[in-house]
């Protein structure tokens, strides 16, 4: 639909971009990636045909663009460009009744109820509908933005190419106008081009990415080039860490500021206080902790600041939810367990753990039947997501090795919460050099704590 071959451009006799060789499919959403300078727009205009080509070409449905009259360029392709200035004062009807123009037949281009039906349904799927007889110059950057958008829609084009589109646009907008496009590009073939800034709503949005360098491709590819770290490190000076999206597969990227967090290194004991009472036992540390866990409220991998368990509010999240509310805790930054034992025989015990310390919370439910047996670990010191999986293992493999010993007859129960966390501390040691220390130490520690929780509730050894 578009192909590009060795192309050099730019504003004088120097090219700012060059070795340009791409092609992108027909129905195929292609985004520009770079940093501010690298040649973005420059290779965008000259696709459009706004700059002339050093050397090279560009070929658009199999014709060189060169080759293009003006109106057989409009009939397949759709521009929307950073420039939104219009020196005429046109109301969002006459702007979008523009792009109908390629299309329009005769002497005196009359627009037909064809037309007029394309032009109403533009302006109601940007959302402009109602700024139809306002002046364009007095609308807002995000609905200028729209009523472009529209009319290069009504111009019903094969290709669309468009010039960072969801700049001024709100988080609304902005998937609004996506899903708009996505849903076009799927269901009438449409080719997007578009140059974006945001590497997230790309990774979302697009199927191949061109990441531009010093005005030449550094790597074209599918949206997994931007798990590529240090590639993006690279060309974009900054710290970045790609990570899964929770629901559709693709990467997104979490950028890290150069003043990042650093927690106040202190005593574990001096971290967080206990509140106990026969309903509820809530620790609330008073910066927050990196946990991993699988309760039912704070679920999977967090930054939380309150962990509590909740005495009887055992089988539904939104019972935990007021139960948190009761206790003034914000549930956003809470970790919350349903308990259905006695919160008296719950075991809150610290140990020195490698050269730092290490909480354990035992927590179990029966000693004679099957009942949930929840833990909470907290190490003072700087845990990767790995070294929480660790950690989970680990206390994972002390707990069955403590109900085989201790729980006759027992199996885990479905309900077991385990959370494991860090305080992120700066530590002395790397877990990557200590795993197994670490590992062990964990177990340990986890085996010794259930033995006195099981104590506490009565159960005794099997043998
Ligand atoms: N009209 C111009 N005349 C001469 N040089 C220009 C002109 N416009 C841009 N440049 C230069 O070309 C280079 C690439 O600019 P371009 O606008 O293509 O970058 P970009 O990747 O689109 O940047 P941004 O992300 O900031 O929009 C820059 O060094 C810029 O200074």
């Amino acid at each position: 639909m578009i192909k590009v071959e060795r192309l050099a451009g730019g504003y004088g006799k120097k090219p700012i971009v060059h070795d340009i060789d791409l092609e992108i499919e027909k129905g195929e959403f292609f985004a520009l990636l770079g940093p501010n300078g690298s040649g973005k727009t420059t290779l965008f205009k000259l696709i459009t045909g706004q700059l002339p080509i050093l050397s090279g070409d560009i070929f658009i449905t199999g014709k060189a663009v060169s080759k293009l009259t003006k109106l057989e360029k409009a009939k397949k392709v759709a521009v929307l460009s950073q420039e939104v200035q219009m020196t005429f004062d046109y109301t969002v009807e006459e702007i979008v009744s523009l792009g109908r123009y390629p299309h329009q037949k005769g002497m005196f281009k009359i627009l037909t109820s064809y037309d007029r039906e394309v032009i109403d349904s533009m302006m109601k799927i940007t959302n402009v509908e109602r700024y139809r007889k306002t002046n364009f110059r007095l609308l807002s950057g995000g609905e200028k933005q729209r009523v472009l958008l529209a009319k290069a829609l009504a111009q019903e084009p094969e290709i669309l190419l468009l010039d960072e589109p969801t700049n001024h646009l709100d988080i609304k907008h902005t998937f609004h106008m996506l899903d708009l496009l996505k849903e076009w590009q799927q269901t009438k073939g449409l080719t997007i081009f578009a140059i974006l800034h945001d590497l997230n709503v790309a990774s979302l949005y697009a199927d191949r990415i061109a990441l531009l360098h010093e005005g030449s491709f550094l790597e074209v590819g599918d949206v997994n080039t931007l798990r590529k770290e240090r590639q993006l490190k690279k060309v974009y000076e900054v710290e970045v860490r790609a990570q899964a999206h929770p629901f559709v597969p693709k990467p997104q990227l979490h950028l890290t500021p150069t003043h990042s967090y650093e927690p106040e290194g202190a005593p574990l004991a001096e971290c967080f206080q206990v509140e106990r009472s026969e309903e509820a036992i809530h620790l609330h540390f008073h910066q927050p902790l990196r946990t991993l866990s699988n309760a039912t409220v704070g679920e999977g991998v967090q930054w939380l600041q309150h962990f509590c368990l909740l005495k009887e509010r055992v089988h539904s999240r939104q019972s935990l939810l007021e139960g948190l509310e009761e206790y003034g805790i914000p549930p956003e930054q809470a970790a919350a367990i349903g308990f259905n034992g006695n919160l008296q025989h719950v075991v809150i015990s610290e140990r020195s753990f490698l050269d730092s310390e290490l909480l354990v919370v035992a927590a179990i439910e029966a000693a004679d039947h099957v009942g949930a047996i929840h833990l909470l670990l907290v190490v003072n010191g700087h845990l990767e997501d790995k070294a929480l999986f660790d950690g989970y293992m680990a206390a994972t493999e002390a707990k069955v090795k403590a109900c085989q010993r201790f729980q006759s007859g027992a199996v885990q129960s479905a309900k077991d919460v385990l959370l494991v966390a860090g305080t992120q501390v700066e530590s002395h040691w790397l877990h990557s050099e200590n795993a197994m220390a670490f590992r062990e130490g964990i177990e340990q520690a986890v085996f010794s704590v259930l033995e006195e929780a099981f104590e506490k509730i009565g159960g005794s050894a099997d043998d």
